[in-house]
């Protein structure tokens, strides 16, 4: 059963959009707590739906479940609540996708960067969220994953109800991955995504793990750097926020994590970035006017890209 307001009923089975990274574990976590999850494999063609036992191993113990496992061809006809965790480049087409379903439940999104929300509230839906997701996960293997819960997760709306958002915190929360009900997303989507376009162009460009900025100096001035000009640009756009506290998150979140970002890990197998939600969008917002000065912003996004491009001539 689904309600009026857009918050799904109990009974019906959450459908996580993209199986990696964050994806993977999250459907774990939600299974371990009774509720009901289909992952949907968003880049895979037409497969026969199917049970696969995913691993995850977290700081404090190793968690386990067998999650049923489908394509989007799969998708019902009418669905409940949908996450979204899957590489945003890939929103236009799943907001195509679900067009095509009755979406009754919350559409919610658990992607880096700024306006990944655009395919679905330009489709029209009446109930999209965002979750500003504070962890970091790699793949370690076939249905094997590395999880760290860095702190709880703000979630907010972008369209719809408080009432939907509330019960959207209490579905999807987990000892593993908690929410809490943010009534301001804005300024938190924001701070991430200057705290992505550090760590994802930096520690890419470098080929350094997320520990970088703790141990490396040079690297941290230029952490620094990008902050000032973002937070600059984020100040010309209406929102406030600090230089001091967001280099203190990308230290706290450098000193507990030594995975590899994504997007270095996309570089080396070949695949597209999410760059263009992150310094690329920076760089376009700060074109417009009023304009804002982001060279070292817009040069790191330059730089993966001659990575990217370097990568390709090699293979
Ligand atoms: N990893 C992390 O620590 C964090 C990641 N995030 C964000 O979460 C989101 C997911 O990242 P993460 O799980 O790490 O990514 P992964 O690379 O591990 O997984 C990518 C997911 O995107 C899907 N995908 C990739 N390319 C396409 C495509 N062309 N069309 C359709 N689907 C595609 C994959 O499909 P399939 O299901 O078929 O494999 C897979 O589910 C990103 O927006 C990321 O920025 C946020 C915080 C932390
Ligand atoms: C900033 C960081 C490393 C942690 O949340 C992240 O968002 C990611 O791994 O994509």
């Amino acid at each position: 059963m689904s309600r009026i307001d857009g918050s799904a009923s109990q009974s019906e089975a959450i459908h996580i959009l993209g199986g990696g990274a964050i994806g993977a574990p999250f459907s774990v976590f939600l299974s371990r707590a009774g509720t009901q999850v289909r992952l949907v494999r968003t880049s895979r063609g037409d497969f026969h739906p199917r049970s696969d036992e995913i691993t995850v191993d977290t700081p404090f113990e190793r968690v386990s479940a067998t999650v049923e496992t489908v394509s989007v061809a799969s998708l019902p006809a009418r669905i409940g609540l949908v996450v979204v965790a899957c590489k945003a480049y890939a929103n236009p087409s799943l907001a195509k996708v679900l067009r095509s379903r009755v979406v009754k439940g919350p559409i919610i999104l658990l992607q880096n960067g700024l306006g990944v929300e655009k395919p679905f509230i330009e489709a029209g839906f009446p109930s999209v969220q965002r979750a500003v997701v504070y962890a970091t996960s790699q793949a370690k293997g076939q249905d094997r994953f590395s999880f760290r819960m860095i702190r709880e997760s703000p979630l907010g709306i972008v369209a719809g109800s408080e009432r939907a958002l509330l019960a959207s915190v209490a579905t999807l929360s987990t000892p593993f991955m908690p929410f809490r009900s943010e009534p301001d997303i804005t300024p938190e989507v924001w701070r991430k995504t200057i705290i992505n376009s550090v760590f994802n162009s930096i520690c890419t460009i470098m080929e350094e793990d997320n520990g970088l900025f703790c141990r490396n100096v040079a690297a941290r001035e230029v952490a620094e750097a990008v902050v000032g000009e973002c937070v600059r640009l984020a100040a010309v756009r209406g929102v406030t926020l600090a230089e001091e506290e967001i280099m203190d998150s990308i230290l706290s979140i450098s000193g507990r994590s030594t995975q590899l970002i994504s997007t270095l890990q996309d570089v080396r197998a070949g695949r597209p970035t999410e760059m263009r939600f992150l310094n690329e969008e920076l760089a376009r917002l700060a074109g417009c006017n009023p304009r804002v000065d982001m060279k070292a912003t817009s040069l790191l996004a330059k730089l993966v890209e001659a990575k990217v491009g370097e990568r390709s001539s090699v293979d």
